[in-house]
């Protein structure tokens, strides 16, 4: 028999075969929205598979002071990289990275969306993302408040505004300048996308939700018609399956599958961004608070991170290594995805020369930064340093881009019965993180299929 959800309206499923109009791969931030919008019509039998625990994290997992993905955390699960002492970690429960993320909630920009395919409108792209982050939208989204903001994040602030444009608190869309950071939260707690979307919808007879069940692979016939999936405990046949299970997830189960349209590929290449950390000590210890409160968006194309912190204070079994300001290439940096037994590898190489020269340009511009009046009486003199190599961010998108690898809907060219809805098919990077986005996306992709 089935190991039971402890969650009293998460239904276990029995052994054997199970039968679907859809199963979604994936309980995240994209699985979630598609869950609840498409279970909306009641004649349509939607199963959703979550590899992580049935429980649902509590308050103490969802304190934005913390990210909970150190070595012992309950719901993450960590990758394997080519990048010394480094791993990618995913958040691993109902609800998936949006239960560990650092709750900043950032639209991409108007510009970022040029080339997206047709149907892509910024009217539609705005509709979508108001949902999320209107006033009364369903994600909680907030500004961090001047009180919020932490004497580093007042500094950064003051330091820019008097050089760059600065986006209005009440203003969704990001600028070129100086950007307060908007959190999906109620009050110091993530406000997570199972909670946003999936609880409303737990009720339903025709969803069924199934955690503790990990989608072990694609079943396929003739190499191109996708029939179902087969988990670790049962199988389940279905009229279409969505891959919503995260740009590495959904990465591993395309690498082992017999899909034609792959031809026996060995890696799939995504974008990340990386990034170079300069860090310093602090004079007297920071106020505890949301770990990122403010960012500046550069015309070349960087996000230059203003974090509260030492990551050593979010993250269990980090050692001390500084309070960070994170120069970030905005800009794809390709990263291979390789199936590594359960999990994929990151294969990260040498950043590009240009991406390297911008990001050390940055570096300069925040060394200045911090050695300005405004830092004074925050920075340790003499206590500056930059980073020899760049990190990443933990935001790998993009190996199955929409307009390439799927049409606009994320349906799998060359295949039948298979669509892919979270950060795999994002066609373009963008000038901020991808949350917002990979939501926006799930929330206008439900719409129309
Ligand atoms: C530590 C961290 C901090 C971040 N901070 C930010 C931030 O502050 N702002 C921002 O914009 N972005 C941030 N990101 C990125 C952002 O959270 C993710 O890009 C986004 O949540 C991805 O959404 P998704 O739906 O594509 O995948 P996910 O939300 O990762 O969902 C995938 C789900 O699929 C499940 N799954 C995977 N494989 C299987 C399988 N085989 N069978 C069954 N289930 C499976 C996983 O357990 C997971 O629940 C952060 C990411 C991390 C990891």
């Amino acid at each position: 028999m089935t190991r039971r959800s402890r969650h009293p309206a998460l239904k276990s499923a029995d052994n054997g075969r199970l039968t679907a109009d859809v199963v979604i791969v994936g309980a995240g931030s994209a699985g979630c929205v598609l869950a609840e919008k498409l279970s909306r019509e009641s004649g349509r039998d939607v199963v959703l598979l979550e590899r992580g625990p049935g429980r649902w994290p509590g308050p103490e997992d969802r304190d934005l002071r913390r990210l909970p993905i150190g070595d012992r955390a309950p719901y993450a699960v960590r990758h394997a990289t080519d990048l010394d002492g480094l791993t990618a970690a995913r958040g691993c429960a109902v609800g998936g990275s949006s239960v560990v993320n650092g709750g900043y909630f950032l639209r991409w920009h108007q510009d970022d969306f040029a080339d997206w395919p047709e149907g892509w409108g910024l009217e539609a792209i705005d509709a979508a993302y108001s949902e999320l982050d209107g006033s009364d939208g369903t994600m909680g989204v907030s500004p961090v408040s001047d009180d919020e903001l932490g004497d580093a994040g007042t500094a950064f602030e003051r330091y820019w505004s008097s050089r760059e444009v600065t986006r209005p608190l009440g203003v969704r869309w990001p600028v070129i300048g100086v950007n307060r950071v908007l959190g999906n939260r109620s009050g110091m707690l993530r406000r997570t996308a199972a909670e946003a979307y999936l609880e409303p919808a737990l009720r339903r007879p025709n969803l069924r939700v199934v955690a503790d069940c990990e989608v072990r692979r694609l079943e396929v016939s003739d190499g191109r018609r996708v029939t179902g999936v087969a988990t670790d405990r049962f199988a389940v046949s279905a009229g279409e399956v969505i891959l919503a299970a995260g740009t590495l997830g959904t990465a591993r189960l395309l690498l082992g599958s017999d899909l034609e349209v792959l031809g026996g590929a060995g890696f799939l290449e995504a974008g990340e961004h990386r990034g170079l950390v300069v860090s310093y000590r602090r004079t007297d210890p920071a106020e505890p608070g949301m770990v990122l409160p403010t960012v500046l968006h550069t015309v070349d194309g960087l996000e230059i991170r203003c974090y509260r912190d030492d990551f050593a204070v979010y993250i269990e079994g980090v050692p001390p290594s500084g309070t960070m300001v994170e120069v970030t290439a905005m800009r794809r940096s390709p990263v291979k995805l390789v199936a590594d037994r359960g999990r994929v590898r990151l294969e990260f190489g040498e950043p590009s020369p240009e991406a390297t020269a911008s990001m050390r340009a940055g570096a300069d511009r925040v060394v200045e930064m911090l050695r300005s009046p405004d830092f004074a009486g925050i920075v340790v003199p003499g206590s500056v340093s930059v980073a020899a190599v760049p990190g990443f961010s933990q935001h790998a998108w993009g190996t199955m881009p929409m307009g390439v690898w799927t049409d606009a809907l994320g349906a799998v060219y060359g295949t039948e019965g298979l669509r892919i809805v979270d950060g795999s098919i994002l066609p373009t990077g963008g000038h901020s993180g991808p949350h917002a986005t990979i939501m926006m996306m799930a929330v206008h992709i439900a719409s129309r299929i």
